[in-house]
């Protein structure tokens, strides 16, 4: 469905450059869950952040199906949801107005925007009587399905979940990795998911991609890296987690 090409992303000037991402090339498959995993600074944000067209890669592209390149238009495919909701929902609006902003922003009508939010809400398991409250009125895990929603409200093909359960407590998470699984069946799309804990993967991500500085490490099937991992960096990723 869509090739990281020999993607390189460079930040700072020409004596303090950071390498953030190295050479990367992997290829995201249609209705697959694919884990990107790495310690913080390994580069996985960066990466989503190029996949989603939120940045561009100094060196290699992003291209869709073998043939497109990653266009404005493109974007709409390709829908993101970041760790902390808090800083991605504006607290003043009601939920079903963040629902409805990225319809609304793409033509609908506000009154059209309006009637997929419950269906919508619907797809992310969220009461119909949430659409009026604010983020403050929901829990954390309310939270990221209300971004879930909205990520969902173009119809994506892909979407990132960059780190979104990690302020969550384990049954809220374990909720949120069923949900995925779920939207993965019924809307037969792919999931790009980023963490750094390996343990969550087991049984959800299809297969993995293991970073290091900026690098790929590793890249499998999920549960042969974990039962069978290669290198000595993800073995001590396991180890880390309590993997067993
Ligand atoms: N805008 C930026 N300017 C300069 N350096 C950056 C920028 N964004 C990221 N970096 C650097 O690039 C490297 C990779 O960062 P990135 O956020 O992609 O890692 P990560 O694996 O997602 O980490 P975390 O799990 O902590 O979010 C880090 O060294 C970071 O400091």
């Amino acid at each position: 469905m869509l090739n990281v090409q020999n993607v390189t992303k460079q930040f700072g000037k020409r004596n303090q450059k950071i390498t953030a991402v190295k050479d990367v090339t992997l290829t995201l498959q249609e209705n697959e869950i694919f884990a990107l995993i790495g310690e913080s600074g390994s580069g996985k944000s960066t990466l989503a952040e190029i996949i989603v067209g939120l940045d561009r890669p100094t060196h290699g592209e992003v291209r869709w199906q073998a043939t497109q390149k990653v266009q404005q238009d493109q974007v709409k495919r390709v829908q993101m949801v970041f760790q902390n909701p808090d800083r991605s929902l504006n607290p003043y609006w009601k939920v079903k107005d963040l629902i409805a902003e990225p319809l609304v922003l793409n033509w609908h009508s506000r009154s059209e925007a309006y009637k997929r939010v419950d269906e919508l809400l619907d797809k992310v398991r969220l009461p119909k009587d949430l659409r009026e409250r604010r983020p403050s009125e929901c829990s954390g895990g309310q939270k990221q399905r209300v971004a879930i929603a909205r990520a969902l409200a173009l119809s994506p093909s892909l979407l990132i979940a960059d780190e979104i359960t990690s302020a969550l407590d384990p049954k809220t998470e374990e909720e949120i990795l069923q949900l995925l699984l779920a939207l993965k069946r019924e809307q037969r799309m792919s999931i790009l998911y980023i963490t750094h804990r390996l343990d969550t993967i087991l049984g959800f991500a299809d297969r993995v991609v293991v970073m290091k500085d900026g690098s790929v490490i590793e890249e499998g099937y999920t549960d042969i890296v974990l039962n069978q991992p290669k290198s000595e960096y993800t073995r001590a990723l396991l180890s880390a987690c309590s993997y067993s």
